[in-house]
């Protein structure tokens, strides 16, 4: 593609360098000048009409936050017998954007990933990012929550400079913010980091940020489900710069890049990605009720959905097939899929969620007992009861069945099979 001498100074001038902050806007301007040289390109080969020249970038929002931006809108001079067509094409555009997916697309969205991905590519901006970035503390590996004026909790977001008085307060260099690691950039286009003070006094942390370090296993279900991601992921990077220190090959120390998103060894020239290891799952149904099992390690009265890890080269589908077989003896008949879920307990695992069906001439199961302490079917009913819940039982309570927390995959899936069978009950 070739760009004018002018367009490639206001590329230029958009573009980050050096004093100059990058920015999801700025991300976007970028892409925006090069899109109308791309487009001003492909016209002159398509047509040399010098009647033609192009305005910019059309945007239109469809719904939502999302904006739709069209192809750019070429102008014509009035009573030209294209002029009516011009004039229309808005609104072809926005039908047909209607139907079919746009050429193009730049939401906010689209801005905000482009911008924590050229972070990760860049060292410089990621280090002036975090400078105007959120930052969300750790201490040995516990996320820092605060208490609402609502009385629920929510991460503790700090400024950098918020950061950099607790660090200096504690009468640290403030060195330890190097070790931030990108996560991600908020709706509000803030970069976000994470940060472990581990070796800082964790009781001295809480007095000067205001908040206090909790047990991931506690915070996940603390949180709202739409942060509980978020410190999840902060914990999982923390964990995997914490243990992969060294290269496995020649034993010498990778050096971080800036965001936090790789690791290098410059012995064995190896490069190191956070790592996750992936998790099948699945909600046995005969077409009736649906199959739970417990392991002796969950609380009294838990059933969850049966899971398993990946072996290496297996499909999904395989791995579900295989898992089943070996600890409860059935077959499955057939997979669909339903969604995916980072599960950050004991370590990172992708956790890929499915339905399985079982033939119901054939549900006798024969459980193994090394894997599982029990498995069962349950009815609709049943898991509609265990469904209303809202404590696990208590010692000395009556055995009740206790279902997945809510932010658990395993919990998505057994709702969605509920409301599979109060579908077809309503339909039959
Ligand atoms: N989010 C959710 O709804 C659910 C999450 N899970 C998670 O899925 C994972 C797997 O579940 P289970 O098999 O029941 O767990 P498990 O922890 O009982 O693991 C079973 C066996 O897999 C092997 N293993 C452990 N880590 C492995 C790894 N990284 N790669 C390959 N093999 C490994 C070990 O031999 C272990 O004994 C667990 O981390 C569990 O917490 C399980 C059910 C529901």
């Amino acid at each position: 593609m070739k760009i004018r001498a002018e367009e490639e100074e206001a590329v230029a001038s958009e573009a980050p360098r050096e004093g100059k902050r990058l920015t999801p806007d700025s991300v976007q301007k970028v892409a925006d000048l090069r899109f109308v040289s791309s487009v001003k390109g492909q016209k002159s080969k398509v047509s040399s009409s010098p009647r033609s020249s192009v305005t910019g970038p059309h945007c239109r929002t469809l719904s939502g936050n999302q904006v739709w931006r069209s192809p750019a809108v070429t102008c014509m001079q009035v009573g030209d017998p294209a002029h009516l067509r011009a004039m229309l094409r808005p609104l072809r555009l926005l039908l047909s954007g209607l139907q079919t997916q746009p050429s193009r697309c730049c939401s906010s969205f689209v801005s905000r990933m482009r911008y924590v991905n050229r972070l990760k590519e860049d060292d410089e901006a990621c280090a002036a990012a975090l400078k105007d970035g959120s930052i969300f503390l750790f201490h040995r590996l516990s996320p820092l929550l605060r208490c609402t004026d609502v009385g629920t909790f929510s991460p503790a977001a700090l400024t950098c400079s918020d950061v950099q008085s607790v660090l200096q307060r504690l009468g640290s260099d403030g060195s330890p913010l190097k070790e931030a690691v990108l996560i991600g950039c908020s709706e509000q286009n803030q970069a976000q980091f994470c940060l472990d003070v581990g070796e800082l006094d964790q009781a001295a942390v809480e007095e000067a940020s205001q908040g206090s370090f909790i047990d991931l296993r506690k915070a996940f279900f603390l949180l709202p489900a739409a942060e509980a991601p978020l410190v999840s992921k902060g914990q999982a990077l923390l964990r995997w710069h914490q243990s992969t220190r060294f290269c496995g090959a020649s034993g010498q120390p990778a050096q971080r890049n800036r965001a936090g998103s790789q690791r290098f060894c410059s012995s064995s020239s190896t490069v190191y990605y956070p790592k996750m290891s992936a998790v099948a799952v699945a909600l046995v149904s005969d077409g009736k009720r649906c199959l739970l099992g417990r392991q002796p390690s969950f609380p009294r009265g838990l059933y969850s959905a049966l899971a398993g890890f990946c072996d290496m080269g297996e499909t999904l589908e395989e791995a579900l097939c295989r898992e089943v077989a070996e600890e409860v003896g059935l077959e499955i008949q057939s997979i669909s899929y339903s969604s995916s879920q980072h599960w950050p307990f004991p370590h990172s695992s992708f956790m890929l969620g499915c339905h399985a069906l079982v033939s119901p001439a054939h549900t006798q199961l024969c459980v193994d007992r090394s894997e599982l302490e029990d498995a069962r079917w349950f009815t609709v009913d049943e898991i509609t009861r265990a469904l209303q819940v809202k404590a696990p039982p208590r010692r000395g309570d009556p055995p009740i069945l206790w279902l997945p927390p809510k932010h658990a995959l395993a919990n998505r899936l057994i709702r969605e099979w509920v409301e599979q069978q109060r579908k077809s009950e309503g339909g039959a």
